[in-house]
């Protein structure tokens, strides 16, 4: 699934009218009709609702929605803000047709001194203000009335966008400017900025209104943003073949685990050797040996010349992928080996955890990294490399795309909603997943499944893309049984068999 800018947004909005066709006003009606359904599927007519449009077609969709509701019995008060004495051409369109509609209770165009109505908790609000359209932060008049409806306990329905968000980037917006709304029902499809944790506060529960906007224009035109679906997935998924046998099914190095740290190499070994691979090689320092071997009977074991951390080079020939970082440290002498193994790695690698935090307190190393490495920061990770300690969601997407094109490396940035930059600008988007993971050791998973399915034959894309799928879905697959409370690293190991075979 394509995410699209408001820009296209707009553009897909022009070319289903030219082509359905379609008026607009009248398609400016479907939108309101899906809106007015998804209201009143959820309040009934006892519920005093109070609508605020603004200049545009967003406060075009809300006098339309206003209208409806009343005709269906509701009572309804507007408020209409046309400050500049400018309204859309199908906003002034409903504007119209709510003057003509006897069954809205009051109707108030605001052209400058405006009292606020009293907003109790009993009071449904309809945010129509701003959408799409918005492209500067709100201030003077419209930041008062948004910190008004927000101060106000009134549940709050916002159309397409809470007025004050902007569609992608809200770097530089001003949070008490911005509607907190409980429900945004947005029109045809999510907004990028629906992606980002930092807009969550504003969003509530998100639903998606489909007003069948042009399918044609949906599936030409390229987007470099797409979240991936479930078939994206079954179809990247390898056949074994019956004649495989271990030495046919990758090989794969794991580099993890100081003293006080096994516990990380031990999940990531683990979750390697349930990625379908043919061995896994652990290589740790000697004090965590017997920890490994006990605890995963399966994994070759290779010892590091230190007692207590990563300190020599492996000959990574042997292996067809290898990862490093998960508990490895941050001593200078892990620093130096962690260069030197890089340098001498021509096999596909996955950097996480420690490696980074390496990386990102000597970032002049950065330059000397080769091209086609994976990379999995979570965000204090990802800072941490870019050498920022105040991004904003957007920001950090950002710069994280503009990265993994300057390294020619494949970031995959963890999160919610984890995103993987590729070389080539593109971002994916992960939707599986949720709370229960934020627990030590699943990132370890992560490193694991990754490795193992480079290992195993996939590509750095395939690998990620099918590992944060695989690992968000084992995630939730554990939920249904722990719980997002008591959910722990492990159970995401465990439930990766049935994950697998829920994709077969
Ligand atoms: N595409 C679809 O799928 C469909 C979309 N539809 C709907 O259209 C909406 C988009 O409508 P839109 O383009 O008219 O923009 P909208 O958000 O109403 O705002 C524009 C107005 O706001 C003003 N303005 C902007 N910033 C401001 C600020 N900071 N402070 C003050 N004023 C500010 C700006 O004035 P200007 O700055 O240009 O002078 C202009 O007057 C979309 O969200 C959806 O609800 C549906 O009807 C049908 C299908
Ligand atoms: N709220 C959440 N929703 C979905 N996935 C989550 C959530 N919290 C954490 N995760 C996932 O769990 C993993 C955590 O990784 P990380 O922070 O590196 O953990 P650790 O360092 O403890 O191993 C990431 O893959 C992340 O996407
Ligand atoms: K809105």
């Amino acid at each position: 699934m394509k995410i699209f800018t408001s820009k296209q947004i707009h553009e897909l909005d022009t070319f289903t009218i030219e082509h359905e066709p379609v008026s607009s006003i009248d398609l400016m009606e479907r939108a309101a009709t899906a809106l007015t359904l998804a209201i009143t599927k959820r309040w009934s007519q006892t519920t005093p609702i109070t609508v605020f449009a603004g200049p545009g077609n967003n406060g075009g969709d809300a006098l339309a929605v206003a209208r409806m509701l009343a005709e269906k019995r509701y009572s309804v008060t507007v408020y209409l803000f046309n400050i500049k004495n400018t309204l859309s051409k199908d906003c002034q369109t409903n504007k119209t047709r709510l003057q003509d509609s006897k069954h809205v209770k009051s109707f108030m165009e605001v052209r400058d001194e405006f009292d606020p109505p009293l907003l109790t908790e009993e009071t449904l609000v309809i945010d129509g203000l701003f959408g799409s359209g918005l492209n500067k932060p709100l201030g003077g008049g419209f930041a008062s009335l948004v910190s008004y409806i927000n101060a106000s306990g009134s549940t709050v329905v916002s159309i397409d966008l809470p007025s004050g968000l902007m569609a992608e980037d809200n770097t530089y917006n001003v949070n008490s400017s911005i509607i907190r709304a409980d429900i945004t029902l947005t029109l045809q499809m999510k907004k990028l900025c629906m992606y980002f944790a930092d807009c969550q506060q504003f969003l509530g529960d998100i639903e998606v209104l489909d007003i069948n906007l042009s399918e044609d224009w949906i599936k030409s035109t390229p987007s470099p943003f797409t979240v991936i679906e479930r078939n994206n997935v079954v179809s990247l998924i390898k056949k074994r073949n019956d004649f495989a046998h271990k030495g046919t099914m990758g090989h794969a190095l794991i580099i993890a685990g100081s003293y006080g740290m096994a516990g990380a190499a031990v999940l990531a070994t683990k979750a390697c050797l349930r990625s379908g691979v043919g061995k896994v090689t652990a290589h740790i320092p000697d004090r965590n040996y017997d920890i490994m071997q006990i605890s995963v009977p399966e994994a070759i074991v290779h010892i590091d010349k230190d007692e207590y951390c990563f300190s020599e080079p492996m000959d990574t020939e042997h292996y067809n992928a290898v990862a490093i970082g998960p508990g490895i440290g941050q001593r200078d002498t892990t620093a130096v080996t962690l260069m030197s193994q890089i340098r001498r790695t021509s096999r596909l690698m996955v950097l996480d955890a420690d490696a980074l935090n390496i990386l990102g307190y000597r970032r002049a190393w950065l330059q000397q990294l080769p091209p086609g490495l994976v990379l999995t920061p979570h965000p204090k990770e990802f800072d941490r490399l870019d050498g920022s300690d105040n991004n904003s969601d957007y920001g950090r997407f950002a710069k994280a795309r503009e990265m993994a094109q300057r390294l020619q490396a494949y970031i995959l940035l963890k999160g919610h909603y984890s995103l993987l930059c590729q070389p080539d600008g593109s971002v994916i988007f992960n939707t599986t997943g949720n709370s229960g993971m934020a627990t030590a050791g699943s990132g370890d998973v992560l490193t694991g499944i990754i490795v193992g399915l480079m290992a195993r034959g996939y590509s750095q894309a395939e690998a990620t893309v099918l590992g944060m799928y695989l690992h968000g879905l084992a995630g939730d697959i554990a939920a249904t049984d722990k719980g997002c409370e008591s959910l722990i690293a492990t159970d995401i190991i465990d439930a990766l068999p049935k994950a697998f075979l829920s994709l077969m």
